[in-house]
């Protein structure tokens, strides 16, 4: 591997396995982990215990300024805090899922986390990080060494939803997944790989053959 830092940005859909192939490709380079999701999910998890409406786009800004936000990234020691409060499970609760894309579709609150995002690059002190989300390849880090759209079928991406939540029904999960991606794709495109983007599609993959996709591009784009 080069001795300069090495950026890897990686988008896709949801369930696609972005947070878990990121941060297992991740321990395998050494390299630190950014989970850019964890930002807006913790922002939403502010502004609904603030008693704030995360539809209401100016309040959800006015709560940005105090949003006293800090993430792990090593990827052996991730939480994420709001203040004292460890968030970690909380945020990936279905209250905080079901009005997440609210709060991610206002420009300003964008414009933030897009400066969050790159503070958190700059100051890893491990040779790369892997940072992953639905804008990384294209606004974050669109000069990243090594960008990746990481995607799988919707019913492949819709079973292994469906398989790690309990309580609600295969239907209901997949429902909620589509329609958070049809939100999200009106304010960003990470169902297709811009210009210079590696696809990794997973449909056909298990786990570990999908993270060694990720770290032989890596290795063999950087070496
Ligand atoms: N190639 C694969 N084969 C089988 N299961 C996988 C594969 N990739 C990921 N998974 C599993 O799919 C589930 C969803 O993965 P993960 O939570 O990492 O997706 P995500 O893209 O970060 O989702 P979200 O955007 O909704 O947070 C997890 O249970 C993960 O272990
Ligand atoms: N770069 C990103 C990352 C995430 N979002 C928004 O956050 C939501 C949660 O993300 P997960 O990866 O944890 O599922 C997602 O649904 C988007 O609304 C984003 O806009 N940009």
């Amino acid at each position: 591997m080069s001795g300069a830092h090495t950026v890897v940005a990686i988008d896709g859909p949801a369930g696609s396995g972005k947070s878990s192939v990121s941060r297992a490709a991740a321990r395998e380079l050494g390299f630190d982990y950014q989970d850019s999701g964890a930002a807006y999910r913790a922002l939403a998890w502010y502004v609904l215990d603030a008693g704030i409406d995360t539809e209401d786009a100016d309040a959800v800004i006015a709560a940005l300024d105090g949003f006293p936000y800090t993430i792990g990234i090593d990827p052996d020691d991730y939480f994420v805090r709001v203040g004292d409060t460890d968030v970690t499970e909380a945020i990936r609760e279905p209250r905080i899922t079901a009005v997440v894309s609210h709060i991610a579709r206002v420009p300003a609150v964008r414009v933030r986390m897009v400066e969050l995002f790159r503070s958190v690059i700059a100051a890893s002190i491990r040779p790369g990080i892997v940072t992953e989300g639905r804008d990384i390849t294209t606004v974050v880090s669109p000069q990243a060494q090594v960008r990746i759209l990481l995607t799988a079928s919707e019913e492949a991406r819709m079973a292994r939803r469906s398989a790690e939540i309990t309580g609600q029904s295969a239907s209901d999960v997949g429902k909620q997944l589509s329609s958070r991606d049809a939100q999200d794709s009106k304010v960003v495109d990470f169902m297709n790989a811009a210009d210079g983007v590696h696809t990794v599609d997973s449909t056909h993959l298990d786990f570990d053959q999908t993270v060694s996709a990720v770290v032989d591009l890596v290795r063999s784009t950087v070496e």
